[in-house]
């Protein structure tokens, strides 16, 4: 047989077919490569350079080797001296970040022109985004700094050049339960290198979470640092637009009534009149500096090519910032109708998105991404809804961020569980560890794991995303707040915040057995004692524990929003000469008709 076989591939019709399979075998690999890439995906959690290599080295074998030679680790951690402290790691951190703070930049666009290939302006981008890479992976090697799992995909990158690029004014959407969090200066230092007259305005959007005397002490935190700010809630504007109210008093004292346009909470209308005010100053200094409002025809260099690309009587407002900080829901709360997909899972957002709100005034919306900056550690980031709940593996840890930054009552209150008290020997006011706090947690809502153990998993979930969504309140208090300022300021369960209930999905099976459970406190402080990690539940107290729901119970939830892709649908025309994928409508003025797509 093998005789035979070998007899074949003598001949010219053997090796034909043999050369045909090979082919053909290519070509699917080919081809699966091509789809693949047609998918704009998100490296956040890439630690292994052949990952970030292959997305965006293909065409560049040569750069990939170099790469794979020169970025030695990758892997964020910090591993703390044995001999010191929590509390001098933690200032020895803060030292090294101050001592590094330069360092941490946004990848810059190399200079361009229009006659570039579309090779020469590929491997020339490649080139600069490799040596960004390398800079942070050496800033990555100092152990004890905690860098944030910065966005590591170019094509993401190049999203946001490309925003930063036709932008007069350029809104950096910030939650505001931690601005500074999601703030980037060097984003908006580029912003300024691209075009001197390019400004950057901190949207603080969430505001609805923030009580009124804390978006005052942020305002003056901002108005010292001159910081241009706005305070906005993009769930409140979309509630005005659709005729319902928040459903707390708050909505009278801050929607647009508040005397201090510093600390009021804007109106849709007003946001929109203020971004176009605020975008037109720009292009009337830029035309009264002489500088050419050049645009991608005669580009010579980003600073020469960039200015924003406007026209005269149409100005451009560029939208970034981090995933999760809600600036789809900003968009479409400003277009007026849903335009773009909301939901609660970071990322979702994948191309930057152009929309007309009018003859002057037209809306840039970038893909979320995680700027490099520093952290203090990777559960922060889950905590922030900056890094997806789901991937989480280490849910006590980033529960702990939960239990640090929210008071105790506050979370006995909303969860209606009674918390372990600190022992007598250790501070009375330290905060709830996260194991008490899941155990309570599980106990009070029985979920218990097919182990037998508390189901901590799920209760973490629960808590995360409580936390995120605004349930759990909490904020941070702009720097330099004396600890007197920040204990009289403490979030004080609900009273400045009633959001929409129909929003938590998954909370509603909890709070079902949040009702039921309220008169046995005691009971679940029993059961709490005697939790016994290795054997589940103590056998004598299961009587006060909850079953689990039946499993109808969880699939009752609310089918989860999908995010509308509909305007990924349209390529680009004119607008991807520089080999960058463009999705692009038109969008009349809110509610003024239908829409046109281009
Ligand atoms: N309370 C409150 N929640 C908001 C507000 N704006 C957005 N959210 C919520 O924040 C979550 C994220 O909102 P998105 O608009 O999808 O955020 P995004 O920045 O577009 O996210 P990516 O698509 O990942 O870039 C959703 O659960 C929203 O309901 C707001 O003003 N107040």
């Amino acid at each position: 047989m093998g005789k035979k076989q070998n007899e074949i591939q003598k001949t010219g019709l053997g090796r034909a077919l043999v050369k045909q399979h090979n082919q053909m075998i290519q070509q699917s690999k080919d081809k699966s490569r091509f789809y693949r890439k047609k998918f704009l995906e998100s490296f956040t959690e890439v630690s292994d350079i052949d990952a970030v290599v292959e997305q965006s080295l293909e065409p560049l074998p040569e750069l990939a080797a170099a790469a794979s030679t020169t970025l030695i680790s990758l892997e964020p951690g910090s591993v703390p001296d044995e001999t010191t402290t929590p509390e001098e790691a933690r200032k020895q951190q803060k030292q090294e970040e101050a001592l590094h703070a330069s360092s941490l930049r946004v990848p810059r666009r190399p200079p361009w022109t229009p006659d570039m290939s579309a090779d020469e302006l590929n491997a020339s981008e490649t080139q600069a985004f490799l040596t960004w890479r390398r800079s942070l992976a050496r800033l990555e090697e100092n152990k004890k700094l905690v860098l944030t799992p910065f966005e590591k995909n170019l094509d993401i990158w190049r999203q946001l050049w490309r925003v930063v690029e036709r932008s007069d004014l350029l809104v950096m959407v910030v939650d505001s339960r931690d601005p500074l969090f999601y703030r980037c200066p060097d984003l908006e230092a580029y912003a300024r290198e691209v075009d001197e007259h390019k400004r950057t305005l901190l949207l603080v959007n969430k505001a609805d979470l923030l009580p009124a005397s804390i978006r005052e002490k942020w305002a003056e935190y901002f108005r010292a640092h001159d910081i241009l700010f706005i305070f906005w809630s993009a769930k409140a504007a979309t509630a005005a637009l659709e005729g319902k109210k928040l459903g707390s008093s708050w909505e009278d004292d801050n929607m647009g009534r508040t005397n201090s346009p510093d600390t009021k909470i804007y109106g849709r209308d007003e946001l929109l009149a203020r971004l176009q005010s605020e975008a037109e100053e720009i292009v009337d200094r830029r035309r009264n500096s002489g500088s050419s409002e050049a645009g991608p025809s005669n580009i010579k260099s980003p600073a020469e090519n960039t200015a924003g690309s406007s026209s005269s009587s149409n100005v451009v407002v560029g939208f970034v910032g981090y995933p999760n900080v809600g600036k789809s829901s900003t968009i479409n709360a400003l277009v007026g109708q849903k335009r773009t997909g909301v939901t609660s899972t970071p990322g979702k957002t994948k191309h930057f998105q152009t929309l007309i709100i009018s003859d002057e005034l037209t809306l840039c919306d970038c893909p979320g991404l995680v700027f490099p900056s520093f952290s203090s550690s990777r559960y922060e980031m889950i905590a922030c809804g900056v890094l997806p709940i789901d991937r989480m593996t280490e849910q006590r840890e980033s529960v702990q961020v939960v239990a640090d930054r929210v008071p105790r009552h506050v979370i006995e209150e909303i969860y209606k569980i009674r918390l372990p008290k600190p022992k007598s020997y250790e501070s009375q006011s330290r905060p709830p560890l996260a194991s008490e706090l899941l155990r309570a947690y599980c106990t009070s809502r029985g979920y218990v794991a097919s182990s037998g153990l508390p189901d901590e998993t799920r209760a973490a979930r629960q808590m995360l995303k409580d936390y995120i969504d605004g349930k759990l309140p909490h904020y941070q208090m702009p720097p330099g707040a004396s600890d007197e300022e920040q204990a009289l300021e403490e979030p004080a369960g609900h009273d400045s915040v009633d959001l929409d209930a129909s929003d938590s999905s998954a909370i509603e099976d909890a709070s079902d057995v949040e009702s039921e459970l309220a008169p046995n406190l005691e009971h679940v402080l029993v059961d709490l004692n005697s939790f016994d990690m290795a054997n589940g539940l103590a056998p004598k107290n299961t009587t006060t524990v909850k079953k689990p729901k039946a499993s109808h119970k969880h699939h009752h939830k609310k089918p989860q929003r999908k995010k509308d892709r509909s305007w990924r649908a349209g390529k680009a025309g004119n607008e991807d000469a520089d080999g960058m994928p463009v999705a692009r409508f038109f969008q009349k003025p809110a509610n003024t008709g239908p829409l046109k797509v281009g």
